[in-house]
């Protein structure tokens, strides 16, 4: 279990990249949602304690930050960046990262590489070098080489971005998997990513927790603020972009979903079942509402 209490973090004066944000995880896994800029990648760097914060505490199974030693063999971490040398082959570069974790022991190294290869399957391609794996291939050699050394909580930070859409549904399947038995902290500005796999999400922007909660909470921050209505070409063009959240060809004209906190056009309808996406969509803009 991880508890955040009143966690800031600035990189310059006055401007703060995390804001006073106070957060459990329990096992499982919760999604850490939020536009670019927000501040997950920085939440995530503090938890893995690449990061310093500058005020608020931490702690992980009740051990604080500062024993970066013992956080450190608790967490598995997968940075959004992550590279490996590509004239290694996966199976030589597990086996070095798990050298530098301190695994001494070069039998029992080979058997929890092997696992974990299995785990992430890709064990036919292990003695394949690096630079001809796809970027999904690499993504999960990045997940083993976070779970070397077998800890219980895995961070995760935007691990689908450039994965196509076939490899992003194995990804994401593979981490429910995982998330069983372990606290999974999973970060993504893309809804999709945790539509599936997140009993729980939080919700930041500006370095600010904006909400924590289920899907359901999230979907419904929408009610009330939906709208559709068939618009012609002349109004399409004319209308305010930032109004128009999606649209669809049709017979008629234009399709369109609005986000207004009011009926934005004399024809507009309210729509009862926002997505989950148009509930975030909405509980960003919430502000610009109030
Ligand atoms: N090393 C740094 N020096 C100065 N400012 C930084 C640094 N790293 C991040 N920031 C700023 O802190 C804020 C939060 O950035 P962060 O990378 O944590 O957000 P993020 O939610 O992970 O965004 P993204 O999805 O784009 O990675 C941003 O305003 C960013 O410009």
């Amino acid at each position: 279990m991880i508890t955040i209490e009143h966690l800031s973090k600035t990189y310059r004066k006055g401007v703060w990249a995390l804001l006073d944000i106070s957060l459990q995880l329990n096992k499982g896994m919760t999604g850490l949602l939020g536009p670019n800029g927000a501040g997950k990648t920085t939440l995530m760097r503090i938890l893995a304690t690449l990061q310093e914060p500058t005020s608020g505490q931490v702690s992980v199974n009740g051990i604080p930050l500062s024993r970066s030693e013992e956080i450190r063999s608790m967490i598995g971490y997968l940075p959004q960046q992550f590279r490996i040398y590509p004239q290694v082959t996966g199976r030589d570069f597990l086996d070095y990262v798990a050298t530098m974790k301190g695994m001494k022991d070069a039998s029992r190294r080979r058997k929890e590489i092997s696992e974990l290869l299995d785990l992430v399957n890709m064990q036919d391609k292990a003695d394949k070098k690096v630079r001809t794996y796809s970027s999904g291939m690499k993504q999960r050699i990045g997940i083993a080489q976070a779970l070397l050394g077998g800890p219980e909580i895995l961070i995760v930070d935007e691990p689908t971005a450039g994965l196509d859409p076939q490899e992003r549904v194995r990804f994401r399947n593979m981490l429910t998997r995982f998330s069983i038995n372990r606290t999974v902290l999973l970060s993504t500005h893309i809804v999709a990513d945790i539509e599936s796999n997140c009993r729980r999400i939080a919700v930041m922007d500006k370095g600010r927790l904006v909400m924590t909660g289920s899907l359901e909470e999230l979907q419904q921050r929408g009610a009330g603020l939906i709208w559709e209505a068939v618009l012609d070409q002349r109004m399409f063009a004319q209308a305010d972009p930032r109004l128009i959240i999606s649209s669809k060809a049709t017979a008629e004209g234009m399709l369109c979903r609005m986000i207004a906190p009011e009926r934005p056009l004399p024809d507009a309808v309210p729509v009862p079942d926002p997505s989950l996406e148009e509930g975030y969509l909405a509980l960003l803009r919430g502000a610009a509402y109030a």
